[in-house]
């Protein structure tokens, strides 16, 4: 005997109801379905209900456009030749629908067995339904009245069943029976009295789980709109995968937690009696679904889903008046006990001084209000504090057999979570070890449940979510990159790099749920909403979304001192701007600390160099334990292209337009033409070399008339062809004693200096070509011969490649 039961959308109407009939009759075993009510209809039962309670008339309006989708559903599953029977059938029941609602509404009150009675109409209408089609199709079946065979108690509402009586009237009913296929409406009962009880929420699954169990079925079958129970909710996680195996205990944790396929309560008497419990789709019966049995063998994956409960309240109960004090825990919860509350999760500390209980969020102020009543005594004498309620907070949890015993699990849970800057509020974890709970923050659900996903189920697998602000030479380009190179990462380093949103300086285009189509990325940032900073900032972090990284590449001063925003809800920040790194020593120190403390990666190698390894190569040199004794550079790309181009046959500003149309300057390029530039490079160095330098601390040489400083860019470029005849000498003057104009940046027991040398043709900085940079590094081991460092230091391109390599360096 196979018992089956089809919830509300597998019912929903007559297309899916044919599906459901071709399902049961597609082989010959012996089988009852049982069925819910058409989707949505318990619902209306329960509005109509309590409209007409509330003395609102309009009750009746609802009940004719209820009996009106029966009515349709009849006519259009059955041959009309066979409608009779049925319409008046639905057409009777509304009647006797219509009577109770208006009782109802004369007496303005309901009762819960009212309750009960107008509830129940819809498996009855429905099971009768798919019955009179299956007779139209000559099935041959037996239609069972449940309220026949299921007694309960009298709580209605969600009455409890009488076990005894009501296994022997199913063992009764069914050795009385010859027919091989049964239907019978889920949900309802009836009580000893005679009157008409429900089993609560869910209760469909409840009543296929007590027949089956009565009938030692060989399998309990519960069939739905999904395929199977999932590695997490679906609709929270992309990747959530089905469990093709899971033991009644874990399905029992993952239901209790939010897992809604299947109704926590109908695993027990199945489980009591060893059936199988398949959970299958109705719209793609093909799949294998996940079977819940005693034990899942399962390789590899230890956890066995994530689940979630949304609407909990917190309740913290604290202070000196319950440490060593026997009985506080009882009065804490017989209270809740009384005021009939369930408590959800539970953690005390070892220290007694404080008990915390989540509980949900529609008991949260009751619940403190009557332990506020039970410790009142303590309360008033101060020796406890009132309670202190938190809301809008849920429970995520990992669920599975295999966790016990397994160390390290709630480790990977928590710093997952804490580095994508999730915060706990309470944990609890029995010592069953089959679960691990953690309170936290509505608004951070989604993103908690797909970390945890990503770091238990898709370990190959990361995802990074990243949004660029700036898409001048550098951004445009870094963009082209990523776009080009998706493919591959996801193939070769399985990283799913999603860009989520792309800045100018006016306006951001930003994802909605999914990332970015960068394929028109340009005409699209210019049909997007007009926003900046702060509220950019805002919108980013509330996306919430994990493994974020914020890219700067802008020259924005504004963007560079909102790092400490981001980094301080663990968002990654990549930056080639240079602006944060060589701000006063305070803030840079800020922005490290707070990488550390919020697990976030700060990276911006491109901020020297370019593309080139530079700082990587002297961090890697420290923390090896090597130390810095020197450091000779020449760290501008545009100097050097400048100084390696003129020669006195174009004007000098005609070679710097040169290197800001290259893309090698500044967006200012007096930044780079004033020293400007390698001054903060070469601060970031000795910064990175473990000094508290500030800019101020820099000596530099100025190469350029005082003058070119002030005005517009425009009046800067003006000015270096009315000085003209400066360069010009300039030039002459190392050219004559066979030298190379060069701008170098040294750093050197403490000190730094910048500015114009004259270098000459046996020296290392002479051969250096076009834009390129050089950094010569002396240590304690690279005493005589420095390590070198060459390349090319400026460009969009390369600076693009070296943005990208750092994105990359901060996926988890
Ligand atoms: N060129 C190179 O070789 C190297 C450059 N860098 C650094 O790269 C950075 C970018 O340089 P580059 O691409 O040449 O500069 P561009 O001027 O070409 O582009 C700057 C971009 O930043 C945008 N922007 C400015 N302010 C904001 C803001 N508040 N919010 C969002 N976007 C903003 C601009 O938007 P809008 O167009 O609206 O103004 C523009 O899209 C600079 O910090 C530079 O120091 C580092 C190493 C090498
Ligand atoms: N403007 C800079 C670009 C790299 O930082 C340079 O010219 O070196």
């Amino acid at each position: 005997m196979q018992v089956l039961k089809f919830g509300g959308t597998s019912v929903a109407n007559a297309e899916n109801i044919r599906k459901v009939v071709n399902i049961v009759t597609a082989d010959p075993q012996k089988k009852l379905f049982v069925v819910s009510a058409l989707s949505g209809v318990t619902d209306k039962l329960i509005e109509i209900g309590n409209l007409a309670a509330g003395k609102d008339p309009s009750y009746t309006e609802k009940i004719s456009a209820l009996s009106e989708q029966h009515l349709e559903a009849v006519k259009t599953l059955l041959p009309v030749t066979t409608q009779s029977a049925s319409l008046s059938l639905v057409m009777q029941t509304f009647n006797e629908l219509e009577d109770i609602a208006e009782g109802v509404f004369r007496l303005q009150e309901i009762s819960a067995a009212s309750k009960d009675k107008i509830i129940g109409f819809g498996e009855l209408l429905s099971s009768k339904i798919i019955s009179a089609y299956m007779h139209s199709l000559n099935i041959d079946h037996a239609w069972i009245d449940s309220r026949d065979l299921l007694l309960t108690d009298n709580n209605h509402g969600k009455a409890n069943i009488l076990f005894e009586e009501t296994n022997q009237r199913i063992i009764d009913y069914f050795n009385a029976s010859d027919k091989n296929l049964f239907i019978a409406p889920g949900f309802i009962a009836r009580a000893e009295t005679g009157t008409v009880t429900t089993l609560g929420r869910g209760g469909s699954d409840y009543t296929a789980a007590v027949i089956a169990a009565a009938l030692h079925a060989d399998a309990l079958q519960i069939w739905t709109d999904v395929s199977g129970m999932m590695t997490a909710d679906p609709r929270l996680v992309n990747n959530a995968k089905v469990i093709p195996v899971i033991s009644y205990k874990e399905a029992m944790e993952l239901t209790h937690f939010g897992a809604k396929v299947v109704y926590p309560p109908t695993i027990q008497p199945a489980m009591a009696r060893e059936i199988p419990i398949w959970v299958k789709n109705t719209f793609a019966p093909g799949d294998a679904g996940t079977v819940i049995q005693h034990v899942a063998p399962r390789e590899g994956e230890v956890v066995t889903g994530i689940s979630s409960i949304s609407d909990i309240s917190l309740l913290s109960l604290e202070g000196s008046g319950m440490v060593g004090i026997p009985g506080s825990s009882k009065t804490f919860f017989t209270a809740l006990a009384e005021a009939k509350i369930n408590v959800v999760l539970i953690t005390q500390s070892s220290s007694e001084h404080s008990i915390c209980v989540a509980v949900n969020a529609a008991d949260g102020t009751r619940a403190a209000t009557v332990v506020n009543k039970a410790f009142a005594y303590e309360i008033d004498s101060q020796k406890l504090d009132p309670v202190k309620e938190e809301h809008n907070l849920s429970i995520v949890a990992l669920v599975g057999d295999k966790m016990k015993r397994h160390p390290g699990i709630a480790g990977k849970m928590f710093s997952a979570l804490g580095r994508n800057g999730i915060n706990i509020r309470a944990i609890a974890q029995g010592s069953s070890e089959k679960n691990i709970s953690a309170v936290i923050s509505t608004a951070d659900v989604k993103k908690a449940v797909n970390t945890l996903h990503e770091r238990f189920f898709e370990r190959a697998r990361k995802q990074l979510n990243v949004f660029i602000l700036g898409v001048g030479n550098v951004g445009s380009k870094l963009i082209e990159q990523i776009r080009e190179q998706q493919d591959f990462l996801l193939k070769n380093l399985n990283l799913q790099l999603r860009i989520i949103g792309i800045a100018n300086s006016r306006q951001a285009l930003l994802a909605e749920d999914d990332e970015l189509d960068l394929s028109n990325w340009q005409q699209h940032l210019k049909d997007s909403e007009e926003i900046q900073l702060p509220m950019l900032a805002k919108k980013i972090v509330n996306k919430n979304l994990r493994n974020t990284v914020v890219v700067d590449v802008t020259a924005d001063e504004a963007i560079a001192r909102s790092y400490h925003v981001f980094l301080s809800r663990s968002i990654s920040v990549v930056a080639c701007n240079k602006i944060a790194c060589s701000s006063d020593y305070a803030y840079y120190r800020r922005l490290k600390e707070l990488s550390a403390d919020f697990n976030a990666s700060f990276y911006f190698e491109t901020n020297v160099g370019a593309g080139l390894p530079v700082i990587g190569t002297l961090n890697d040199l420290l923390r090896s334990g090597d130390e810095i004794v020197k450091i000779e550079a020449v760290l501008s790309g545009t100097l050097n292209f400048v100084f390696n181009n003129y020669d006195g046959k174009e004007t000098f500003a005609e070679v710097v337009k040169r290197a800001q149309a290259e893309g090698y300057t500044e967006p200012d390029p007096r930044l780079d033409l004033g020293g400007t530039d390698v001054m903060r490079k070469i601060l970031i160095l000795a910064r990175e070399a473990g000094y508290a330098l500030e800019m101020d601390d820099i000596a530099a040489t100025q190469f350029l008339p005082q003058d070119c400083f002030s005005g517009s860019v425009e009046d800067f470029y003006a000015c270096l062809e009315k000085n003209e005849a400066h360069f010009k000498k300039l030039y002459d003057s190392a050219h004559d004693k066979g030298c190379k104009l060069k701008y170098v940046a040294a750093f050197e027991q403490g000190r730094a200096m910048v500015g114009l040398q004259e270098i000459p043709a046996d020296a290392d900085f002479y051969h250096l070509y076009g834009k390129d940079n050089i950094v010569l590094y002396y240590t304690k081991r690279y005493a005589q011969q420095p390590l070198v460092i060459k390349g090319a230091g400026a460009g969009g391109d390369v600076t693009a490649s070296g943005v990208f390599a750092d994105i990359i360096k901060a996926a988890p």
